[in-house]
């Protein structure tokens, strides 16, 4: 696998709409083996940068770089290849599917990567034992709680070992033993050369992020 070693926001500007405008010239680097944390207040633009740095949304002005290479404006296809093999994310209400048991949400995106159901279930079964949700892995996401539907998530975004994790509040629903675990496993994911970028208002999440940017 490519390793990546940097992700880059350069002169983003981003709207919703002509009076929505969310983002104007805004630029960071963030580097492998960081847990850079963005804060700000209510509606600042914390969750739609994540959309941006994750390829979701595209800016209407700058770009955004994975190891200096703009792909920002990529088409459709190639953004969505290129989520699948370095991006991992974590969104604020876990989006899980509903019609699906715990186990299938988290490997699901295994099949847009084609890699095989058999050991994509290996790999998930682990992390969910890792996060304490392993006994919910038949459960559907109406049957569990918010703060488990947010492990799952994570889980999820973790099954491919990501270079990039981008997570939106992965604190937010955690009592403070699990939300240590994530955050251990987020160190981890930086110790091992990966990229961890948070949006978060968890002043003890804040505490234990290497480096700071307030929108
Ligand atoms: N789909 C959308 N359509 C129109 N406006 C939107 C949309 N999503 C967000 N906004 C607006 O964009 C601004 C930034 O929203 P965003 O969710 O990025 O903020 P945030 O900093 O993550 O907020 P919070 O901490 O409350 O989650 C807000 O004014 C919000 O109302």
């Amino acid at each position: 696998m490519t390793v990546v070693t940097r992700l880059e926001a350069r002169g983003l500007g981003f709207a919703y709409s002509p009076d929505v405008v969310v983002l104007e010239g805004w630029s960071a680097l963030f580097e492998a083996g960081e847990i850079v944390a963005v804060t700000g207040p209510s509606g600042a633009g914390k969750s739609t940068l994540m959309y941006l740095l994750g390829l979701m949304l595209v800016p209407r002005s700058g770009e955004v770089l994975v190891d200096g290479i703009p792909v920002a404006h990529l088409p459709d296809t190639d953004r969505a290849r290129l989520r699948a093999s370095e991006f991992g994310f974590v969104f604020q209400d876990a989006s899980l599917d509903a019609t699906r048991t715990v186990l299938d949400n988290i490997t699901e995106t295994a099949l847009y990567r084609r890699t095989p159901r058999a050991p994509a279930c290996v790999r998930a079964r682990e992390l969910m034992a890792r996060f304490g949700v392993d006994l919910r892995a038949e459960h559907r996401p109406g049957q569990i709680s918010g703060g488990q539907a947010q492990r799952v998530a994570l889980c999820r975004a973790l099954l491919a070992s990501p270079q990039i994790v981008l997570a939106d509040e992965p604190t937010g629903n955690l009592d403070h033993a699990t939300a240590e675990i994530v955050i251990e496993v987020l160190h981890h994911v930086a110790h091992e050369g990966g990229t961890v970028v948070v949006a978060t208002h968890d002043p003890y999440l804040i505490s234990r992020c290497t480096r700071v940017i307030a929108l």
